[in-house]
């Protein structure tokens, strides 16, 4: 059985929805975010699991709620499963810290991305156009090439499995007001310069990474959902780091390389999901989400 039908189970527990690797439920008014152990590839949610991937991954981001405490409020409420509902405490998601209990927020509907290096759909309009998300950069920028200064590229969020929609910061002011857009653009920028400066101490470069925000009743904008996590995040080994082509990814290179090998016998562009993972990439795979989480935190993974 799937997390979403274990825990829909249990009296109280609402399911509320999917994301690719997470699912959200509400419980007594607040919600319960549980990162599954599923993997995103070329757009693929695939069928081979990472052992503990969402353990690390919520660890991880607990962490870096801990280090930002003094830059934004997050919606954390608790993974003490002492202080979840009593028909949660002895679950298996809830005790293989998995879950987080969290706030029930007024969602901004903004994927509030900051890049301080060019790559990916910022490349692409750069490329296209010489700027990123309506933002002039300078001329002769290649792919991995650092920016000046990290910018503010906002999108419209697309439904589960779609790429979101970058917008410019006029759309963005147009669709939640001028007013919320600048803290909502301040907030990020500053919460990607404290991260990519904590990263680089770590040797670990913070590329860019995207960020959800929501509102209290009393209008208190507050950091949501998983934060710079390899899921939300470009995460590069600053001793790899070489502008001029897509840099190594900290956690998906071994399924990308694997994928795109002859072993994997799986054409990316044939409309076809991949195939399984061998137990080898698996384990790797998981080795550089331990790597990465103690690598940052400093601390051992358990
Ligand atoms: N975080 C958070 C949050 C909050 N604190 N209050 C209200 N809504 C949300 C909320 C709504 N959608 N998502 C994304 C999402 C979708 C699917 C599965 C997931 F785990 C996560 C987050």
């Amino acid at each position: 059985m799937s997390d979403t039908e274990i825990l829909a189970g249990v009296p109280g527990v609402r399911h509320l929805g999917s994301g690719k690797v997470r699912e959200l439920f509400e419980v007594d008014g607040n919600l319960l975010l549980v990162a599954s152990d599923r993997m995103s590839a070329y757009d693929y949610v695939l069928e081979t699991p990472i052992p503990d991937k969402g353990k690390i991954l919520t660890q991880l981001s607990l962490w870096w709620f801990e280090q930002l405490a003094d830059v934004v409020p997050n919606h954390l409420v608790t993974t003490d499963p002492a202080m979840f509902p009593v028909e949660l405490r002895d679950h298996k998601d809830v005790l293989s810290g998995r879950s987080m209990l969290c706030e029930r927020l007024s969602m901004i509907e903004i994927e509030c991305v900051a890049r301080g290096y060019l790559t990916g759909s910022g490349l692409a309009e750069y490329q296209e156009r010489g700027t990123a998300c309506g933002v002039p950069l300078p001329a002769g920028l290649v792919d991995g090439s650092r920016l000046d200064y990290p910018i503010f590229t906002p999108a419209a969020k697309a439904a589960v499995g779609e790429h979101d929609e970058n917008i410019d910061f006029a759309e963005t002011s147009e669709r939640v007001g001028a007013d919320l857009a600048a803290e909502i653009r301040d907030l990020t920028l500053a919460i990607y310069d404290r991260a990519h400066r904590i990263a680089a101490e770590r040797g670990i470069i913070l590329a860019d990474t995207k960020f959800e925000f929501g509102r209290r009743a009393d209008g208190t904008v507050v950091l949501a959902d998983e934060v710079l996590t390899p899921d939300s995040s470009r995460f590069w080994p600053a001793d790899q780091w070489e502008p001029g082509h897509a840099q190594p990814s900290y956690d998906k290179q071994y399924v990308r390389d694997w994928l795109t090998s002859p072993a994997s016998g799986w054409d990316r562009h044939s409309g076809e999901a991949p195939p399984p993972l061998p137990d080898e990439v698996i384990e790797r795979t998981r080795a550089r989400y331990v790597e990465a989480y103690e690598r940052l935190t400093g601390e051992a993974f358990r």
